[in-house]
């Protein structure tokens, strides 16, 4: 299905893109599909699509791809986080996602925006995957891991692992997007076209 403008539907460009939506399903720190997401499809502004497309045509030479967490967020899905910061906390999901924070910090700690940069559909999420089997190269931490083992100058994770966040960067920056120095798998592009704009569609 084609996405309303100003976004295109990822699939759509980059069809052998590896989608795996976080918050479309349970499977995320808050451990329920989160506002907005209201179908597994992800979406983007068109020279964010574009910049990603040549970064996957880079990955495909050597029988890698990219996985995708989240792209596009909707303001709605954002406004969810931030009402799920002030109910009880599940430790199961403290102990995978944020061990060492309360979750009411994860703002103020430069783990979750209030106005995300995603909600101006130019930044994704994502990481690096084999393209037969989909297997995740070892980044060092798991997806939406909150803490410092996570930013792009942690020298605690394993060499192999460092290499494969380097591999990351490398390919994103190459084609426009800024890392993001508290989340290894978060980019934005440099030349976004919607700056000062957050978009509240929801992904149906
Ligand atoms: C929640 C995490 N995946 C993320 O995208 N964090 C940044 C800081 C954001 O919320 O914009
Ligand atoms: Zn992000």
């Amino acid at each position: 299905m084609t996405a309303p403008s100003p976004f295109v539907d990822l699939a759509e460009l980059i069809p052998d893109l590896q989608l795996d939506l976080r918050y479309y399903g349970s499977d995320n720190f808050i451990g329920a599909p989160v506002d907005g997401y209201e179908t597994h499809r992800a979406w983007l502004t068109e020279p964010a699509a574009q910049a990603l497309a040549r970064a996957q045509r880079q990955l495909r030479r050597f029988d890698l791809s990219l996985k995708l967490f989240d792209a596009y967020r909707p303001q709605r899905a954002v406004d969810h986080f931030i009402r799920w910061c002030d109910t009880p906390c599940d430790p199961a999901l403290k102990a995978l996602y944020y061990p060492s924070l309360d979750k009411r910090d994860l703002f103020g700690e430069g783990y979750l925006n209030r106005r995300s940069t995603h909600s101006r559909g130019s930044t994704v999420d994502l990481t690096i995957a084999s393209t037969d089997a989909g297997t995740e190269l070892d980044m060092g931490t798991r997806f939406d891991f909150f803490g410092p083992e996570s930013w792009l100058d942690c020298d605690s994770i394993s060499p192999q692992a460092r290499a494969n966040r380097l591999l990351l960067q490398k390919v994103m920056t190459a084609e426009g997007f800024i890392p993001f120095h508290h989340e290894w798998w978060h980019f934005t592009l440099r030349d976004e076209p919607f700056p000062d704009t957050c978009f509240d569609i929801p992904i149906a």
